[in-house]
């Protein structure tokens, strides 16, 4: 049961960070920073809304590793302490934990917390690619995860909306599209785009390609079947990208894992880069492995 409380308190947090993102971007004052590297930034609500999701998660799953992006966060402060929430999702506490996850206690759990994935695209106000993402692993294994998606449209109105899993019980959250047997979409960077993305894309000939911001989104566009694949041969993601998405992903019966086919550990010591890049598919999901070349990554 240790699971379902602690992803009720995530799917919580989520949803409050994603109103840190909504105010700041309307203040107007984004307070861009260049964190070095390329297209690697850092605004204000980065830090706010990891403030919030950190302090909380400690305080309501005190025994779990949490780890975010972020890493000039002070949990000391008076603010940190005012944005403390333990509110909990009764969405998430509806469901029973699957049985082959019920034994896992507190202290197994690592929570992977990304509070603004796609800051690029934050700072140039493309907010459909922007998304706050919880993922949490047990035993090296993304076993839950949610994405909150700020600025969500329905009829016309920015209301958000809230996607979330765990392997064994389903996911929840979003409408899946019947995909087309035989279908190849592969969604990529739109940002970081090299010769090795390239060449992994042209050798799976796509029918489409689909370049937007963020890894969240990418995902999203996964669990819909607004794509059958996201693919990004190169480093550049690191695991609190990824392990949201992987465990929808999971929780919905397809795979996410390196470019070559091998699972990406999310345990508390592992390092933080996907160096070998990223793959998810819902089904296909070996077609595509088999089409990236060995040294593609090398060259
Ligand atoms: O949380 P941020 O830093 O916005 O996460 C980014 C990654 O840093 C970035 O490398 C990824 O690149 P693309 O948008 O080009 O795919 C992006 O997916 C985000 O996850
Ligand atoms: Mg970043
Ligand atoms: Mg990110
Ligand atoms: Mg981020």
């Amino acid at each position: 049961m240790a699971l379902m409380r602690t992803m009720s308190a995530c799917v919580a947090v989520a949803e409050k960070a994603g109103g840190v993102l909504r105010d700041i971007m309307t203040s107007g004052n984004l307070g861009i920073i260049d964190k070095g590297g390329i297209n690697n930034l850092q605004t204000l609500a980065d830090k706010k809304a990891q403030l919030l999701i950190v302090s909380s998660l400690m305080k309501h799953s005190p025994k779990a590793t949490i780890i975010g992006e972020e890493d000039d966060v002070d949990y000391t402060t008076e603010e940190a302490k005012s944005l403390i929430t333990l509110d909990t999702s009764s969405d998430v506490l509806q469901h029973s934990c699957p049985e082959s996850l019920a034994h896992i206690n507190e202290e197994d759990l690592v929570i992977w917390v990304d509070p603004l994935d796609g800051t690029k695209e934050y700072t140039e106000g493309r907010k459909q690619d922007v998304t706050v993402l919880i993922g949490i692993a047990a035993h090296g294994e993304a076993v839950a995860g949610v994405i909150y998606q700020p600025w969500y449209e329905v009829q016309g109105k920015e209301t958000g909306r809230t996607l979330w899993g765990v392997v064994g019980l389903g996911a929840f959250g979003f409408n899946r599209q019947p995909v087309p047997e035989g279908r190849k979409i592969i969604t990529t960077t739109r940002s970081h785009m090299q010769q090795s993305v390239q060449d992994a894309i042209d050798s799976c000939k796509p029918d489409k390609l689909i370049q937007i911001g963020g890894s969240g989104s990418k995902c999203i566009l996964v669990i819909e079947g607004l794509a059958d694949a996201y693919l990004f041969a190169s480093p550049g993601t690191k695991k609190w990208d990824t392990c949201a998405g992987e465990a929808i992903i999971k929780a919905l019966g397809g795979k996410m894992t390196d470019v070559f086919g091998n699972p990406i550990h999310y345990g508390a010591d592992v390092s933080y880069p996907n160096k070998t890049g990223v793959l998810a598919a819902m089904r296909d999901f070996d077609f595509y492995v088999s089409k990236i070349p060995a040294n593609i990554m090398d060259r």
